[in-house]
């Protein structure tokens, strides 16, 4: 089992080689770029969409960046004569979602081709938001080399709706907006990466394969067929409101609550789904039965988890509690015949990063 650890802020990492992208002050045209983009995890999922095309969601959610320290997306785009996409060392054909964001920027800049070569550092395709963070590069990419008027978050959601969140840094709402269009459904930063500094985020790969069910189609069947998922979407802006507060505070049992009953709501949504869809393993299970077990001994909610589309926890807790937690783990999970075959330390992240010398 390979046990990754770091504990350097992912800003003093890159420093020397990438800087944040400030888009209040717009960067000057480009013809070739290299970025990075983090992998987002949603505390308040988003899960439905009210227009398919456009991926505008049925309610807004809340979501924190992870550090770049090890999981992140880098994408290098150049304009060319022809476009053409590689990812991770596999030329593909251009998918309909990556034409969606092209066809945008061909709105504007009508001559616009690119070569694009991306990879992710983390598993594809495996509910650990590797759309989100792909997305979000390619959209600041293209925004780079064909600066456009809008927001960059609008750009990134037309790819997949997670990837709006991964355009800011830290704390991020993506706030679901009424206009048909999208103008407003944009996402935006509630608090920066240094807010919370003793917050950490550890990711426990239970399973690197592709998930059978795509967030795309199981939306798409639980907006069709759950009754629970009308329950969800009238209160989850209460628990928007609710876990804001907590952030703004600090408060750490409060947050944890709210990230596990939101996790738990989402899944109990996708089983209601007919029919059903179970993207829990048994591994999973057990991780949600040793962290209830965990807060039961401590007295108070000191670790949380919530898991995306796939059987893999990603569980929050501060740095105090953080050696004992990732103890408990490594020895109920991981280690010969573990069921965890990889744990990915972080801490809360900042935005999309450009090389210096692009
Ligand atoms: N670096 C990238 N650049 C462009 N597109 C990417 C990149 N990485 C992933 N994608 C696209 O995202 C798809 C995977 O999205 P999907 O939602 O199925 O999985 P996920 O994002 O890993 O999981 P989840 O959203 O549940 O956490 C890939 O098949 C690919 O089309
Ligand atoms: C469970 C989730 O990770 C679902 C993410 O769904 P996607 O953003 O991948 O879906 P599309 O908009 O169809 O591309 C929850 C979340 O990240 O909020």
């Amino acid at each position: 089992m390979k046990t990754k650890l770091f504990y350097r802020s992912n800003r003093q990492h890159l420093s020397a080689m990438f800087n944040e992208i400030d888009w209040n002050n717009t960067p000057k045209e480009k013809d070739e770029v290299t970025v990075r983009t983090p992998v987002n995890i949603a505390v308040i999922k988003y899960w439905g969409k009210r227009d398919e095309k456009l991926n505008l969601p049925l309610h807004s959610s809340l979501s924190v960046n992870l550090s770049m320290d090890s999981m992140y997306t880098e994408t290098s785009a150049r304009k060319s004569k022809d476009t053409v996409f590689c990812i991770n060392g596999k030329i593909e054909v251009p998918t309909k979602r990556f034409d969606r964001l092209i066809n945008k920027i061909r709105a504007d800049h009508p001559e616009s081709n690119v070569d694009i070569t991306t990879h992710n550092t983390f598993p594809t395709a495996a509910g650990l938001a590797s759309s989100a963070s792909g997305y979000a590069a390619l959209a600041c990419a293209l925004k780079l080399l064909y600066p456009t008027s809008g927001n960059v978050s609008e750009l990134a959601r037309l790819g997949s709706g997670s990837a709006c969140r991964s355009t800011a840094g830290g704390f991020v709402l993506w706030e679901k907006g009424v206009e048909e269009g999208g103008k407003d459904s944009v996402s935006r930063q509630l608090y920066s990466e240094d807010h919370w500094p003793e917050l950490r985020i550890l990711v426990c790969v239970v399973c690197k394969d592709e998930k059978a069910v795509p967030s795309t189609a199981g939306m798409q069947s639980t907006v069709q067929t759950s009754s629970l998922m009308k329950h969800r979407v009238l209160h989850v802006q209460q628990r928007i409101e609710q876990i804001t507060e907590a952030i703004r505070l600090r408060d750490f049992p409060k947050f944890g609550e709210i990230t596990m009953r939101d996790s738990n709501e989402m899944h109990a949504v996708c089983l209601d789904t007919y029919p059903p869809i179970a993207y829990l393993n048994d591994t999973s299970h057990q991780i949600i039965r040793s962290v209830h077990e965990y807060n039961s001994e401590k007295g108070e909610v000191r670790a949380a988890y919530t898991f995306d589309a796939g059987p893999n926890a990603v569980l929050f807790c501060e740095e105090k509690d953080l050696f004992e937690i990732r103890d408990r783990i490594k020895s109920k999970f991981c280690g010969e015949g573990g069921r965890v075959s990889e744990l990915v330390e972080c801490k809360i992240g900042c935005g999309p990063m450009l090389r210096a010398s692009s």
